[in-house]
């Protein structure tokens, strides 16, 4: 199998037909902060955990894309963008120099707008270390410390302003019903119990109504503090806070985060630290569900791969709202021909959908999604995170978020893998459980 690489095509300093930038070392993050000092703009692009990766805005190059094609469509352009650049980077490591924010639709049929973008500035911390980047397509513009400062400090001189809860804030149903959704979980697992397919994940979507405009800024914050283990993404007003890597590539090493198995930890009881263990782990339902996620991403991501490892029995991750049964994959990538490993977005590519979200057999899973659900997933579940000019990248899949589709009114998505011993209310009170992330930063409460 042939995979684009873009590591070749880094483009020398000083070469410019197009994008120019300038990456510098910044030695005065807050170490307490981290990047969420920076996070004070509605429009701020974010992709961060435990207060480290990237926050940027402005926009400087664009992408836009639908279909099947989407991701190679994407890493063409990227691979043109990169081609014409100029590119100064002092430090050189995965997520400096030159980058592009990305989200990408669920379904190769939707019509949402799969993009990449590519900020103006960029800050980012990694490992304690930091650093500004500023992109430009401005042949004549200046590329210094100065110029990269001033321009990261003409964002920041606005911030946008907080907001508390209002009485009219309110949260209400989305396409379908709760016991519409009921009713389609039901449906999926009689598809499951006919031995059509395995596991099918059926989502669903509640509309905040807000009565004064949504503070995205704020929401993210929220997020990022409260859910420290997981990445806060936000691209193009899609948010949220994400427990899932579908794909992290740094140099010639790919991790991927798999989970399956939920437990709402708002029922738990307080005085059994066995509970997740004995419900989650010791659960044969849980336990299978997990394995087929786990087979989904190990099996595609094989033949990039000259070596792979993940623990032969899955831990227990702790969030704030649920527990989940988790597996970490670290693979070393092989080399091509051409002395290249896979870029992010090509591996994005082969491994979107994943059972996680989507189910096994894939194609059987995604008629019945569109059979069943009613609902437009367009960047839920889909892959969000960054690329790099060397192919570096992470990209989640985009759970435990929401769309922005007005300043007041914000679309919550969550969905739950269905397997023989699913049961309808058990899944739609999981729903719930995995909104509640979203919910809580946008100062609502859920309905009782
Ligand atoms: C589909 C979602 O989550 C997925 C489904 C899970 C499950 O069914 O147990 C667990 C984690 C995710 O892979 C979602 O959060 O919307």
């Amino acid at each position: 199998m042939s995979t684009p690489s873009l590591t070749a095509l880094t483009p020398a300093p000083g070469q410019s037909r197009g994008l120019r930038s300038i990456t510098l070392a910044r030695g005065d993050m807050d170490p307490q902060s981290g990047l969420l000092g920076y996070v004070v703009r509605n429009d701020a692009r974010t992709w961060i955990r435990r207060g480290e990766g990237l926050v940027a805005y402005g926009e400087t190059a664009r992408f836009t894309v639908t279909g099947p094609d989407r991701f190679t469509q994407a890493q063409e352009w990227w691979r043109r963008e990169l081609a014409g650049a100029a590119v100064q980077d002092d430090l050189g490591v995965p997520g400096s120099g030159l980058i592009a924010f990305g989200s990408f639709a669920f379904s190769k049929t939707s019509l949402h707008e799969s993009r990449l973008i590519v900020p103006e500035v960029v800050l980012g911390c990694s490992e304690g270390r930091a650093w500004l980047t500023y992109i430009t397509d401005d042949a004549e513009a200046e590329l210094s410390a100065e110029a990269a400062e001033a321009a990261l400090a003409a964002y920041l001189v606005e911030p946008d302003s907080d907001r508390s809860p209002r009485p009219d804030d309110r949260l209400g149903p989305g396409v379908l019903s709760e016991d519409q959704y009921k009713l389609a979980v039901a449906r999926g697992v009689k598809h499951v119990q006919a031995g059509e397919l395995s596991k099918l994940v059926l989502a669903r979507d509640v509309v905040a109504h807000l009565e004064t405009p949504v503070a995205t800024a704020q929401v993210l914050r929220e997020l990022a503090v409260r859910y420290e283990d997981c990445w806060t993404y936000a691209v193009d007003g899609l948010i949220g806070s994400t427990p899932e890597m579908l794909i992290k590539v740094e140099n010639n090493t790919a991790q991927a985060r798999v989970l399956a198995g939920t437990l709402d930890r708002a029922n738990a009881p307080a005085d059994d630290p066995d509970y997740p263990n004995r419900v989650l782990a010791g659960s044969e339902k849980q336990l299978h569900e997990h394995q087929i996620a786990i087979d989904s991403l190990t099996e595609t991501l094989q033949p990039f791969t000259s070596s792979m490892t993940s623990h032969s029995e899955p831990f227990v991750l702790q969030l704030p709202n649920v527990w989940h049964l988790a597996s970490d994959v670290t693979a070393q990538l092989a080399v091509d021909d051409g002395g290249q490993v896979p870029t992010s977005l090509a591996l994005v590519q082969a491994l979107h959908p994943t059972a996680a979200v989507c189910g096994t057999p894939t194609t059987v899973a995604g008629a019945l999604i569109r059979e069943l659900e009613h609902l437009q997933r367009g960047p839920y579940a889909g892959p969000v995170g960054w690329i790099d000019a060397g192919g570096n990248g992470e990209w989640g899949i985009a759970l435990r978020g929401a769309v922005i589709e007005t300043p007041t009114r914000v679309r919550l998505y969550a969905g739950c893998g269905i397997v023989e011993g699913s049961l309808p209310d058990a899944e739609l009170a999981e729903t719930w459980s995995k909104f509640r992330p979203m919910i809580q930063a946008l100062g609502l409460s859920a309905p009782s």
